[in-house]
């Protein structure tokens, strides 16, 4: 496919009545990208990736897997885009097996990973003669990765993938995807998981509100991330004015506290707080997490209308 992009979105919005689900939403993903999509609960992540694999008609904008529109030309992208949805409803009385086949004939292509994809995730013969309907939640999960990887398609698009599976079969799935990756395959994953995200992903995107926050390199919001300084008082008089310092928005406990400060600024807080009467310091990265929910929280880089 040349230089298409595995997805492309352009201003792609979804309008349900008067609720925006998504709004104006431009992205690209390149192949072999392993692509997270985070956001709040109602952020629009489902309407963007059920309008990515031609579920959804889009109100506005443009939505390309491999360079097809996955509305008006669903056929084609089928046999080439694999989807987990995030509530995976199966018909009950239909074995694993004939589960499979069935999602088979929908993707209109052979499959050529099934058996090593549930021997990998432990769905034996015997559990895929059962009807689903007799299923466990994290069996069900497991077929519904095993659907949407077992055409060996470029581009997989997994909605909470990892809901009921537990670690040891998270490991096999985060296996997976860096084979996918290294294969040249595209996987984009919406998650509330971060150390999923940060363990399997190589850019994120966050979205708030149907707007995308931003799209960040794990590696680089890792860098960006704020330091905690600690700080303690030995003479008991508890909180007190921390001069130019005021401005971390200081948390106090006792004699104790505690600063998030950015990395470029930490050597000028440091020589501030040092000129007070402290008795110890640490300084240590804050966690990637507190990166995430910052921009959760705040819409931080939003562009307004
Ligand atoms: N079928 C629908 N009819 C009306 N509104 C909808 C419909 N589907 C989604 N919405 C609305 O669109 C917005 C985005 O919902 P969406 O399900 O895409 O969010 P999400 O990021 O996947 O959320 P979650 O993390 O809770 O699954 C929400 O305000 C939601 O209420």
């Amino acid at each position: 496919m040349g230089v298409v992009p595995a997805i492309e979105l352009t201003g792609l919005t979804k309008r349900y009545g008067p609720v925006v689900g998504v709004d104006r939403l431009s992205l690209t993903v390149g192949s072999g990208e392993v692509f997270g999509f985070l956001g709040p609960n109602g952020a629009g992540k489902t309407t963007t990736l059920r309008c990515l694999t031609g579920l959804l008609r889009p109100s506005e904008g443009r939505v390309r897997v491999l360079g097809l529109d996955p509305d008006a030309d669903h056929r084609r992208v089928a046999p080439h885009l694999g989807y987990l949805p995030g509530e995976l409803r199966l018909y009950p009385e239909l074995s694993g097996a004939e589960t499979l086949d069935l999602l088979a004939a929908l993707q209109g292509a052979p499959v050529p990973r099934r058996g090593e994809l549930c021997d990998r995730l432990g769905l034996t013969p015997p559990i895929l003669a059962r009807p689903v309907g007799g299923y466990s939640r994290g069996m069900k999960q497991k077929l519904g990765l095993v659907q949407s990887m077992q055409h060996d398609p470029q581009v997989v698009v997994l909605d909470e993938p990892t809901e009921g599976l537990d670690p040891l079969v998270q490991e096999t799935f985060f296996a997976l995807l860096d084979e996918a990756s290294a294969a040249g395959r595209t996987v984009l994953l919406s998650s509330h998981v971060l150390p999923e995200v940060q363990r399997t992903c190589g850019r994120v995107a966050i979205i708030r509100d149907g707007r995308l926050v931003t799209v960040e390199s794990v590696a680089g919001l890792r860098e960006a991330r704020a330091r905690r300084i600690r700080l303690s008082f030995a003479d008991g008089q508890g909180a007190r004015a921390l001069g130019d310092a005021e401005r971390w928005a200081p948390r106090w406990q006792g004699d104790r506290v505690e600063l998030l400060v950015p990395p470029s600024e930490v050597v000028g807080a440091l020589r501030t707080l040092l000129g007070l009467a402290v008795a110890d310091v640490t300084v240590e990265e804050a966690g990637l997490d507190e990166a995430f929910m910052d921009l959760y929280r705040d819409g931080a880089g939003r562009e307004e209308p």
